[in-house]
């Protein structure tokens, strides 16, 4: 069967396939997001290059998403344009992300791209799914009901379910949902990330990650922290705000300009309080 050739702009979400193993298994998701309407394929460093003649084959046809499908060298990239992501695993994860099934994801993925948000879906590699970091760059898990002495699925059986979900989504007369207006939608995970980099370069400079060996689960707690929070741009400027005015007016480990020192006169208001031992909550 011929791909048709008024095929739909992608509004859907991405479809994001970290490290795919097999060009067999790429060309097979290719022709599951085909079948319910979905285009656009991205893909974080194929094990075996790009492109490939392997998945061509295993698209039977799904042609326009195999040479729509993009490269990129990382997952923070592959997601920056995003507003929110979903990241599939089997696996319980030791983590703050709330847990959704498939029909849950498909709706609220609908609900999102109603409300103007771009949206995406993470699959992890055939032989070991996703790092607990990358899945620390979504929004919430996707888990399917299954079998749990084998809840493993293929990598593109579990991209088919998604995508029926996510068709299923648009056929039901659900009632429409907006997130909110479109200035508070969540902000790109490059704002996000942006906000990450320049807190955790504060905190950093605090000593904030100690001890050492600790380091990397206090990120991703505060990542998650602020990832679930859904932020949107108005909001990361605001925290970025609050971030730079402590980064300034820290009167032990004093960084950029305006530090205020011991000077009670400089410091806001409650601290001058604090500072001067006139606070009533310290009587
Ligand atoms: C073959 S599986 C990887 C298997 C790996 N042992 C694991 O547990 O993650 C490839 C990908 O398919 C998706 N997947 C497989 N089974 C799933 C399930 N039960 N729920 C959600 N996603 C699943 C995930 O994206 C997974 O990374």
């Amino acid at each position: 069967m011929q791909a048709s050739n008024d095929i739909l702009p992608a509004t859907g979400p991405a479809i994001i396939l970290v490290e795919p193993q097999l060009g067999e298994n790429i060309g097979m998701v290719a022709r599951a997001m085909a079948n319910f309407g979905l285009s656009e394929l991205r893909l974080v460093t194929p094990r075996d290059g790009w492109p490939s003649e392997k998945a061509r084959a295993a698209a039977s046809r799904a042609d326009h998403v195999i040479d729509a499908a993009r490269v990129y060298d990382d997952l923070a990239s592959a997601v920056a344009d995003l507003n929110f992501v979903f990241a599939t695993t089997a696996r319980a994860r030791d983590n703050f992300k709330p847990v959704r099934g498939p029909v849950e994801a498909g709706r609220a993925l609908r609900a999102r791209q109603r409300s103007g948000q771009r949206t995406g879906i993470l699959f992890g590699r055939e032989r070991f799914g996703l790092y607990n970091d990358e899945v620390g760059l979504a929004d919430e898990i996707v888990t399917f009901p299954v079998d749990p002495a084998f809840s493993s699925l293929n990598i593109a059986q579990a991209a088919l379910l998604m995508s029926y979900e996510w068709m299923k989504s648009g056929l039901e007369d659900e009632t429409k949902t907006n997130f909110s207006s479109p200035d508070m939608m969540p902000a790109t995970k490059e704002q996000l990330h942006g906000l990450f980099a320049y807190l955790e370069g504060a905190l950093e400079a605090r000593g904030y990650f100690r001890p050492a060996p600790k380091k990397p689960k206090m990120v991703d707690n505060l990542r998650a922290v602020l990832t679930r929070a859904g932020l949107a741009e108005p909001e990361l400027k605001v925290l970025r705000g609050i971030i730079s005015s402590l980064d300034r007016f820290s009167p032990a480990m004093p960084r950029g300009d305006g530090s205020p020192g011991d000077d009670p006169r400089r410091l806001p208001a409650a601290a001058a309080r604090a500072a001067k031992g006139t606070d009533k909550d310290q009587a």
